[in-house]
């Protein structure tokens, strides 16, 4: 293994079958490695080489230290801080390999729900830390397990997952990892972590190879020596089958999907461990065999991968994380607090933790901030003088906001918290501070992207162009630039267009995340791009994604919403009915009057009222004065007192103002700016 940047770099971990050392020339110099790993072949030189010895050399030295005891083995610190419930190998052989060598380290999530909850954090924290100390860290996505589900603990199989929902899901949860890993790295900045050449994270998908092996290989490396006993003797098989509703074939091989991830990663990356939730204690002991008959079942002796205690897999189980009535938290149960902005907010998300009680305060401080321990004692002794101020919660509030949503989410909700409840919030080590605005022309970042799913009606999607598409989704400012994004393949669709299925009709992949850039193209061609005949996911730069939902027409008129750039909408438009309303008596000039001074744009956009700038100032400027000129005669028939001048300046100038700023847009546009 250990080839490519950053894959494993400690001496102990580089793979003795596939470093083929070449000498280049003869004189000895310069050196350069051949590496050959599951079909992957590359050359690297004497630099990186260079490289890799000195991360070696650093990993060697920080052994030695903790051999002396100057600084902490990372096993004690998980020990310490609860983070161990059950080790599928010894303490001590854990401990020892996690002193010698910089293993990696996954944990898998399946996306059957569209977003992570508090739950998931307890397995993450260990990766995360990992990660902190230089340790290889994996976040995975079971978008091929989802598609089976996992039957452990479960006396009643779960309803197949539709494949729109999976694509949807694993698309959030895949941004929402991406984004808590940003967090992560703010954290370690944030705590004095040195980022290494050898730090690597990486969020991965086992679609990725699912979708590409061959059953053959499975049942040749794995099958023939996989024995029944074991399985069949596992509780979750044996309770389904008996008390529950029986277990498919497919279900009954989830352990080994989970266990064949785990050797892909072993193989190709150097994932030594595997942590989960207790549930998943089973499924991580199985995950253990298939890595070592997977890996001693092969035939290539040169290939063989060595075993033995400084090479075997090993693993360990979070504490299940519990509401007060002792009921997990799961996705699963009505009790889930999500790390979705959307679905929890991050003031719901900061009031929950604020809410916790005296006695659990401290745990959760351990579990789920990365404060060091003495930074916690000190914070429990503020606490414990005076428990009314619940300053121990909100520091742990505080601290879990800023890991899922960012530290500028994390001050402004503790700030809103101090602003809704009218006290002071003392947080032990941090100073609240307003953030710096998160969209006024700051650039977008995970962070701050806004909500990514979204619906559009038919007769967008399907009937008109790609460029005014992406500005109906918010990714283009005008559908002018929406062309230009797509004719400088500057945006992107998600999926793989082309694959074929059998009755030769396009379809996309769905438990895959990939993105082609989008050409332009004829509008009949998008619905070659639609996920299982519905879903559109696009995305311009790194991180504006948007998944769109395609509603018929009728439910799309039905919901009162409005897009960017919708026939109709435009301001002339908005004026004219206003004025029909007008004269026709179903609106007072009052309502007219409110709906045309209305300037927050976000009570506007939820009204539907006027909000797309309009290709016809002109013309909008006339047809305003006409309408102010009428709303004023109605008011004068309706006998309104208007403090005559007062109201009529008042008016006059709004429209004065309206018809400098509509010049201004025009003559910005001309001049292309
Ligand atoms: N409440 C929890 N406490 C500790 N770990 C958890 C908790 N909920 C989930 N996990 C762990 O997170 C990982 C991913 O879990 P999974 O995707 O199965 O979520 P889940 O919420 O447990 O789902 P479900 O309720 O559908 O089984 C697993 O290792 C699981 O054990
Ligand atoms: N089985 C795990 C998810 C998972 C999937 C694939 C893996 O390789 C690892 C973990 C769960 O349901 O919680």
């Amino acid at each position: 293994m250990a080839f490519g940047p950053g894959t494993l770099l400690s001496r102990g971990s580089v793979c003795r079958r596939c470093l083929l050392t070449m000498k280049s020339m003869a004189g000895g110099s310069p050196i350069y490695t051949y590496v050959q790993q599951r079909g992957k072949k590359s050359w690297y030189g004497p630099k990186y080489q260079a490289k890799i010895d000195q991360a070696a050399a650093e990993w060697d030295e920080r052994a030695e230290k903790i051999k002396k005891g100057e600084i902490q083995n990372t096993w004690d610190m998980f020990v310490e801080r609860g983070f161990v419930k059950d080790t599928a190998g010894s303490h001590g052989a854990i401990r020892e390999l996690m002193r010698q060598k910089r293993i990696g380290a996954y944990t898998g999530i399946d996306p059957t729900a569209s977003s992570l909850h508090i739950g998931h954090l307890l397995p993450l924290m260990p990766i995360f830390w990992m990660y902190m100390h230089g340790y290889p860290a994996y976040t995975l996505i079971g978008g091929a397990t989802a598609k089976i589900g996992d039957p452990t603990d479960r006396l009643v199989s779960r309803t197949p997952i539709k494949r729109i929902d999976l694509t949807m899901n694993l698309t959030k949860i895949h941004y929402q990892l991406k984004a808590m890993w940003m967090n992560v790295e703010e954290q370690a900045r944030r705590r004095n972590f040195e980022k290494k050449w050898s730090s690597r994270r990486a969020v991965v998908n086992n679609s990725t190879w699912w979708n590409s092996l061959p059953m053959i290989e499975v049942l040749k490396r794995l099958g023939d020596s996989m024995r029944m006993g074991p399985l069949l003797s596992r509780d979750t098989v044996k309770n389904k089958m008996s008390k529950g509703d029986g277990m498919s074939f497919a279900e009954f091989t989830y352990p080994l999907m989970q266990g064949w991830d785990w050797w892909h990663m072993y193989s190709a990356n150097g994932i030594q461990m595997q942590i989960g939730g207790s549930d998943q204690y089973g499924n991580i002991v199985t995950g253990i065999d298939v890595v070592k008959i997977v890996r001693d079942n092969e035939p290539d002796p040169q290939h063989k991968m060595p075993g033995g205690p400084m090479d075997d897999p090993v693993g360990f189980t979070v504490p299940l994380l519990t509401d007060s009535a002792g009921v997990k938290f799961g996705k699963s149960a009505d009790n889930a607090i999500w790390l979705d902005k959307f679905k929890t907010s991050e003031f719901d998300l900061y009031g929950y933790f604020v809410r916790r009680s005296d006695d659990e305060v401290e745990k959760l401080l351990k579990l789920f901030t990365f404060l060091p321990l003495e930074n916690i004692d000190e914070a429990m002794r503020i606490h414990n003088q005076n428990p009314a101020e619940r300053v121990a919660q909100h520091l742990l509030a505080f601290e879990v906001v800023a890991l899922a949503h960012g530290m500028n989410a994390a001050n402004r909700t503790a700030l809103n918290h101090q602003q809704m409840y009218g006290k002071e919030i003392t947080i032990p080590g941090v100073t609240l501070k307003l953030p710096k605005s998160e969209t006024d022309g700051t650039p977008l970042t995970l962070a701050n992207a806004p909500q990514i799913d979204m619906q559009l009606p038919e007769s967008l999607i399907l009937g008109k162009s790609i460029g005014r598409i992406l500005y109906a989704a918010g990714l283009a400012s005008s559908t002018t630039e929406g062309h230009r994004l797509a004719s400088q393949q500057a945006a992107y669709v998600g999926g793989m267009p082309g694959h074929k299925r059998f009755d030769d009709q396009k379809v996309m992949e769905h438990s895959l995340l990939t993105f082609t850039p989008i050409r332009l193209w004829y509008a009949q061609e998008t619905r070659n791009y639609l996920i299982d005949g519905k879903m559109l996911i696009l995305r311009k730069g790194k991180h504006n994604i948007r998944m769109i939902e395609m509603v018929s027409d009728e439910e799309w008129k039905a919901s009162g919403k409005t897009y960017p750039g919708e026939p109709g909408t435009g301001a002339l438009r908005q004026l004219r009915d206003q004025l029909k309303a007008l004269r026709a008596g179903r609106m007072t000039p009052e309502e007219v009057r409110a709906n045309l001074k209305d300037d927050n744009e976000d009570e506007k956009a939820r009204r539907g009222l006027i909000k797309f700038p309009d290709s016809n100032p002109i013309a909008v400027r006339k047809l305003t004065k006409q309408l102010m000129g009428e709303i004023w005669e109605q008011e004068k028939e309706l006998g309104v007192d208007h403090e005559e001048d007062y109201f009529k300046a008042d008016d006059e100038q709004w429209a004065a103002e309206e018809i400098e700023r509509l010049d201004d847009e025009k003559s910005e546009e001309k001049h292309g700016w």
